[in-house]
């Protein structure tokens, strides 16, 4: 079961945690024998590599965890980040966030190894088989809608999903539950009375209301699945700050923008894009969420870390963005969620774990007893 996080108790004890944990809120403030500990999901390209690299490039003190569900490539990144920053102290993690029983498995290995968690930055995500939609496109181009639609996408973009080994939809499994799973699972390091923790979404300017419906979260039915999941995501984040931010939980969503990365090119082919260059610049100017380089869309992830928590708005989207002069800047932008259904979603999502915590320990035990015969 995740841990749940402890409420303080009117004692001593209760009194010292509770003032060591506003000290450790100060900014910047903690003490320099305990190593920060960041932990970031989908490290190992893109965004998720431009962010780490950006980390040790702020604080070379860093232990950072890359969490990939390919070590190969897991390794390769982490070759790359100890070449510009020889000292670093980078580990791998194998997390495959679209398989319950490999968060479990990852969320053991972080308990034994890290005995706080600074940052969770939970970036990884998947856009299976995207068809942009040509005609939707040409009609948005001459619309009074067409900065909103290279900015969002909206109507532009359905994906084909399918149901993965765990019985759920892959994309709401790998965007949003597998990430929740390994919250609850990570409560214990992430709800200490002693410190404030965070956990940063990679969201999208794609994330949808009308591409979400609360009676089919895992969006079995549609084909935005992509958009829907990136809703959730932001919902979720809500309800968690509503949940947890009184056990030192903070929650924030980001989106980067337009970035040119292994996801962009499945939606175009990379050449294509190369082609094109030159209008997206010019799009750019009208349009600041063409960032374009992973290094520009991990400016919100960065200017996060550098956040004192108590000072975000848990009703705010952070968006890296990038002026047509190439300066980058975050801004934070209201997001389209309702409360009660954030608050559903949440519920959901706790019934979800435990019919999937119950199918893990049905398996289990089916595999003792086959071994046993
Ligand atoms: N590029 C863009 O324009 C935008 C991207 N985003 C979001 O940014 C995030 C990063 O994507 P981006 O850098 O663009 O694309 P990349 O494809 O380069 O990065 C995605 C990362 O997620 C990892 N990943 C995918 N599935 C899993 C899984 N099941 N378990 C563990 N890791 C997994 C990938 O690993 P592997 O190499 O093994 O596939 C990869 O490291 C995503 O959440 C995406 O939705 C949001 C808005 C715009
Ligand atoms: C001339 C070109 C710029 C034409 C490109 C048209 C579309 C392929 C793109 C216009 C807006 C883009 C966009 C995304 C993908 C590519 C576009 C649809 C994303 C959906 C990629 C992933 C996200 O999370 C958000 C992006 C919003 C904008």
């Amino acid at each position: 079961m995740g841990g749940s996080c402890r409420p303080g108790s009117a004692d001593a004890e209760s009194f010292s945690r509770s003032f060591s944990r506003s000290f450790s809120r100060l900014p910047g403030s903690f003490s320099s024998d305990m190593q920060r500990v960041v932990i970031v999901t989908g490290a190992n390209s893109g965004i998720g590599l431009a962010l780490c690299e950006r980390l040790l490039m702020e604080d070379s003190q860093l232990r950072l965890c890359l969490a990939c569900r390919n070590m190969q490539r897991a390794e390769a990144a982490r070759s790359a980040l100890l070449t510009s920053h020889t000292n670093a102290q980078v580990d791998l993690l194998h997390l495959d966030v679209g398989s319950v029983q490999s968060v479990l498995t990852a969320a053991q290995e972080v308990k034994a190894r890290y005995s706080r968690i600074d940052f969770l930055y939970l970036n990884a995500g998947i856009m299976p088989n995207p068809q942009v939609n040509v005609k939707a496109f040409f009609k948005g181009l001459f619309s009074r809608n067409v900065i909103n639609m290279f900015a969002t996408a909206e109507g532009l973009l359905t994906q084909q999903d399918r149901i993965n080994s765990d019985g759920l939809q892959e994309v709401f499994a790998t965007n949003l539950f597998g990430h929740f799973l390994l919250i609850r699972e990570l409560e214990p390091l992430l709800c200490q009375a002693s410190q404030t923790s965070r956990v940063i979404w990679t969201s999208s300017s794609n994330a949808q209301r009308s591409a979400f419906s609360i009676e089919d979260m895992q969006h079995r039915n549609g084909t935005e699945p992509y958009s829907s999941s990136k809703y959730a995501s932001d919902m979720l984040s809500l309800a968690l700050n509503r949940h947890k931010n009184k056990q030192g939980l903070f929650s924030s969503v980001i989106c980067p923008g337009l970035v040119m990365t292994n996801l962009t090119y499945g939606i175009l082919p990379s050449f294509f894009w190369t082609l094109i260059i030159p209008i997206m610049f010019l799009i750019r100017i009208f349009t600041n969420t063409f960032t374009l380089t992973p290094y520009n869309g991990a400016e919100a992830l960065h200017w996060l870390f550098l956040q004192k928590p108590e000072s975000l708005d848990p009703r705010a989207k952070y968006h890296s963005l990038t002026s047509g002069l190439g300066k980058n800047y975050t801004q934070p932008r209201q997001m389209d969620i309702d409360d009660n259904i954030s608050e559903i979603l949440y519920s959901k999502l706790l019934q979800l774990e435990s019919t999937v915590r119950g199918k893990v320990t049905e398996t289990t035990t089916a595999d003792k007893l086959n071994s046993r015969t």
